[in-house]
Formats: C-alpha cells, sequence, structure tokens
C-alpha cells in the first residue's frame, strides 16, 4: 500500500488527484494538507470523492501526525516549495506538479533530496504527449535553432511563462548555441510584443477562458516552418504521469527533475 497525502485537494489538479487515488486498488489517502477546513475530512467535502482522510492547514503538523509515503503537491509556487522541504524532512518522498519553482528552488531541493537519501520527482507536465512535444523540440533544435514557444492556458494560471514552457526552453539550450532571433535592431512599440527571452527563444503567453493546457513550439528555417503542438483537454491528461511518479519515486533515492527521466 502507498500511502499518499495530497497538498491542494480542493483543486482542479488536486481533485483529480483524489479521483486516480480512489480508483487505484493499492494507493491510500492519508491526509490532506489544504489552508482551508482544518480537521474536516476530505468525505465533509461536497464534489470530491468519498475518502476518509483528515484535513491539516498546518503543513508540519500533517507530517509529523500522518505515516506517508508520498506527497502530492498541486498547489502554487510558494506554499509547494515549501511543502515539498517540509515532505522530504519529514521522510517523505515529494510529487511535485507545482509549476512556477525558481531554479534557485529546484537546486536547493535537489540538495535536500540527496542529503536525506530520499527520491523526489518535480514535474512541470506530467502529460506523456506534452513530454514527448518537449523530446521532439529538443530534437529540432539541433536543426532548426530559430525557434518561438507559444503556451496557452486557462486564465486561472498564476504563472507566466508556464513550467512546460521554461523546461522546453531549457532543453532546447541543451542542443543550440546562444543565438539572438529576429532582427537585431528591431524595436518594441509595444512593450512585450515579442514576448519574454530566454536565450534569445521568444516565450509568449495565452491566457483564456475555455483552455487547459497548450503548447506549440515553432521552428523557421531556409523556406520552411515546422510547428510541434501538444494539447491537454481534460486534467485527466495528466495522471498517468503522476501515477508513473508515485511508482517510482518509492524505487530511487535522487532528484528528477521532468517525467522524461522515468519514461523507457
Ligand atoms: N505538472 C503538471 O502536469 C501540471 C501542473 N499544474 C500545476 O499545478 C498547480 C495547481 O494547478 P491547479 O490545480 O490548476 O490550480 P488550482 O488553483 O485549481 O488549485 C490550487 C490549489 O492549491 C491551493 N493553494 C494555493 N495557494 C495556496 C497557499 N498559499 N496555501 C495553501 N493552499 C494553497 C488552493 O487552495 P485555495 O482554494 O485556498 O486557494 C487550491 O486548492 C499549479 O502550479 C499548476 O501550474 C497544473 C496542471 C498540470
Ligand atoms: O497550470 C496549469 O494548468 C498547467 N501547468 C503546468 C505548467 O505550468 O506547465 C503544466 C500544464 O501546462 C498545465
Amino acid at each position: 500500500m502507498v500511502n499518499i497525502i495530497v497538498a491542494g485537494p480542493r483543486g482542479k489538479m488536486g481533485s483529480e488527484a483524489l479521483r486516480l487515488i480512489e480508483r487505484t486498488e493499492n494507493y491510500e489517502l492519508v491526509g490532506c494538507i489544504d489552508r482551508k477546513h482544518d480537521g474536516m475530512n476530505i468525505n465533509d467535502l461536497e464534489n470530491l470523492p468519498n475518502l476518509d482522510a483528515r484535513i491539516y492547514a498546518e503543513p508540519q503538523q500533517a507530517f509529523q501526525e500522518l505515516k506517508a509515503d508520498v506527497l502530492i503537491d498541486l498547489t502554487s509556487p510558494e506554499v509547494g516549495y515549501l511543502h515539498t522541504r517540509l515532505a522530504l524532512e519529514n521522510g517523505v518522498r515529494p510529487v511535485v506538479g507545482t509549476s512556477g519553482f525558481t531554479s534557485e528552488q529546484l537546486d536547493e531541493i535537489q540538495q535536500l533530496t540527496e542529503q536525506k537519501e530520499l527520491g523526489a520527482v518535480i514535474a512541470p507536465n506530467f502529460a506523456v504527449g506534452a513530454v514527448l512535444m518537449m523530446q521532439f523540440a529538443k530534437w529540432a533544435a539541433k536543426y532548426f535553432p530559430d525557434v518561438e514557444i507559444i503556451e496557452k492556458h486557462h486564465d486561472q494560471k498564476l504563472d507566466a511563462p508556464s513550467g512546460t514552457a521554461v523546461k522546453t526552453a531549457q532543453l532546447i539550450e541543451e542542443v543550440r548555441s546562444s543565438k539572438i532571433q529576429g532582427h537585431p535592431e528591431e524595436k518594441e512599440t509595444l512593450p512585450g510584443a515579442r514576448g519574454a527571452n530566454e536565450d534569445g527563444m521568444r516565450i509568449h503567453s495565452v491566457r483564456l477562458p475555455g483552455l487547459i493546457a497548450h503548447q506549440e513550439v515553432i521552428f523557421g528555417g531556409t523556406g520552411q516552418g515546422l510547428t510541434i503542438k501538444h494539447d491537454s483537454y481534460h486534467r485527466q491528461s495528466f495522471m498517468s504521469g503522476v501515477k508513473l511518479a508515485v511508482d517510482e519515486v518509492q524505487n530511487i533515492n535522487m532528484f528528477v527533475y521532468g517525467l522524461e527521466n522515468l519514461l523507457e
């Protein structure tokens, strides 16, 4: 049995993670971290699976009182970082989907994971199709160094650019020499028109109601173009990746950043 704590259980992703736990035979929800409803039970809340687990507003109390193997964190960048640290400090292996961590925070989590000799998985995107999109983009960038990323998300998203777009740019940087794109003398007549600049790559963030999570990586070459595109139409698209991470995090004693490192 895998004993799991979910942080952010009322959220769009957290509630989907509860449904994953409910339908997985060897998973047990032992508690949740939620700043509201302290002391209540998940089965007291409407529209959530009928799971019997106490809610803790104070994360430290949850980690001390519960016998947990894995934390699934799907919250917001500041609190997600805190939960991840607390999990490791209390011997619990984190599986983190929360996006927006800084590279310094990722380094610190890596160090803590190694110091505690535990496993930890942080995945900017748990959808297998998105992982493939990022890998294909890395491959294409070897031959097409001029690239722009357009990520599109629902309008409740807090961080921009998305974790997926940042990770895509990082993967491309591994195979592409630093490059300034566009005309060297180009000027923005409206600030932000050319998007964020990551090593010369432009990242554009679209936020609209109705969207879930979508990304296009657009390459341009002489007389040709290539677009690699992924769409998540439902948050269930992320759950097979969350499951893979929960299953694998128990077998590793290292920090993993990106689901591609767990896929065969
Ligand atoms: N890696 C991946 O594949 C994916 C990652 N994500 C990421 O997962 C995270 C959650 O996304 P999503 O479910 O859409 O977001 P939601 O806003 O729907 O859910 C976030 C949850 O976290 C809680 N929360 C937020 N801030 C705090 C805080 N300071 N203290 C305590 N609880 C807090 C919210 O509670 P409250 O209602 O009280 O604010 C809410 O229950 C985001 O970072 C998103 O980018 C999303 C999809 C896929
Ligand atoms: O907030 C979201 O919804 C998503 N966040 C992740 C990100 O920032 O890349 C993953 C996915 O794009 C959905």
